[in-house]
């Protein structure tokens, strides 16, 4: 069986849990439960701290996980990234009270609390930039009003957290994060169809399907407008002046194309979502 960590509570859980749903796999019934096993699919879930699944994984106890970028590489684990899973997105960002940091080399001996010591430490070594670092728990904000610390750095999402503590955003992005699939880079049976079942879900949100009719003489303007992957499939209709076409597109673009193709032509336009892939 693949032994599987997911992050049990916090930002990732819901979306993990939810994206190997949509991967067919049938986890705990339970928020409670730890340990969930899915003979079908031959693999075994373990709910843990998204902070502690590099851990899990890069030791080996753990086949493979989800957590993030950030937590990956604070973890200081030899897990690697396999994939990006598209949610979770975060930026990682120093922030202090307006006016008083300009750039990075301003927190030269100061005092800078996170809860990304590692991740945080790494940066401003490689940038040699020295600083007292206070590792706290959470809500890492509310250090420079309470004076255990004379900047932050945290995840930043919309900011809200931020502005609401009263701190201003410098410097440079340290990282961009997101949810990702990680391994210990040994192969294990049944890793490569989980992750193609997990690309499969993203293929499914991130396009749809197209069908529409058109005049032979415009097919090949109608296929440079939506290409597809390979080529659009191209169908025969009883009326032999005109065509079906049938063509996946980014979802994003839906109706984009969709007025470009009836402005040449195309004509019983149908968009259909996607629940399943594999490419
Ligand atoms: N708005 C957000 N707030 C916090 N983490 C976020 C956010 N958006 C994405 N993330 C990502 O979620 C992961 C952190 O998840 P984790 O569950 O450890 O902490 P959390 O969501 O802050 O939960 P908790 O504070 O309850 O422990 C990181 O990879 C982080 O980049
Ligand atoms: O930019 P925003 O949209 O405001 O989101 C970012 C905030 O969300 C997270 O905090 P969380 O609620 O997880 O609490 P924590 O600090 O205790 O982890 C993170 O640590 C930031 O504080
Ligand atoms: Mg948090």
């Amino acid at each position: 069986m693949l032994r599987i960590a997911v992050p049990n509570k916090g930002s990732l859980s819901e979306s993990a849990i939810q994206m190997l749903s949509e991967a067919g796999y049938s986890g705990r019934r339970d928020t409670r439960e730890l340990h969930a096993a899915d003979p079908r699919n031959g693999v075994e879930f373990f709910y843990l701290r998204p902070r502690d699944i590099a851990t899990y994984v890069g030791s080996g106890a753990l086949d493979i996980g989800i957590t993030g970028r950030d937590l990956l590489l604070d973890s200081g684990s030899p897990a690697r990234e396999v994939a990006e899973l598209s949610f979770g997105d975060s930026t990682f960002r120093f922030a202090g009270a307006p006016g008083r940091f300009a750039q990075l080399s301003a927190l030269e001996g100061v005092r800078v609390a996170t809860s990304y010591p590692g991740l945080v430490g790494a940066f401003l070594a490689d940038q040699g930039v020295s600083v007292t670092l206070v590792p706290l728990d959470g809500a890492v904000e509310s250090a420079v009003r309470l004076g255990v610390a004379d900047a932050v750095a945290d995840v930043v999402s919309t900011g809200g957290t931020l502005r609401a503590a009263g701190l201003e955003i410098f410097g440079p992005v340290i990282l961009q994060s997101t949810a990702v699939l990680v391994d210990s880079g040994a192969p294990k049976p049944g890793a490569d169809t989980l992750l193609r079942r997990l690309q499969g879900v993203l293929v499914a949100r991130t396009y749809v399907m197209v069908d529409y009719d058109i005049r032979l003489e415009n097919i090949d303007e109608a296929c440079r407008i939506a290409p597809g992957m390979q080529s659009p499939t191209v169908s025969p209709l009883a009326d032999n002046e005109w065509a079906a076409v049938r063509v996946m597109i980014p979802r994003e673009e839906t109706n984009e194309v969709m007025d470009r193709l009836y402005e040449l032509g195309a004509r019983a336009i149908l968009v259909t979502t996607i629940h399943a892939a594999r490419l």
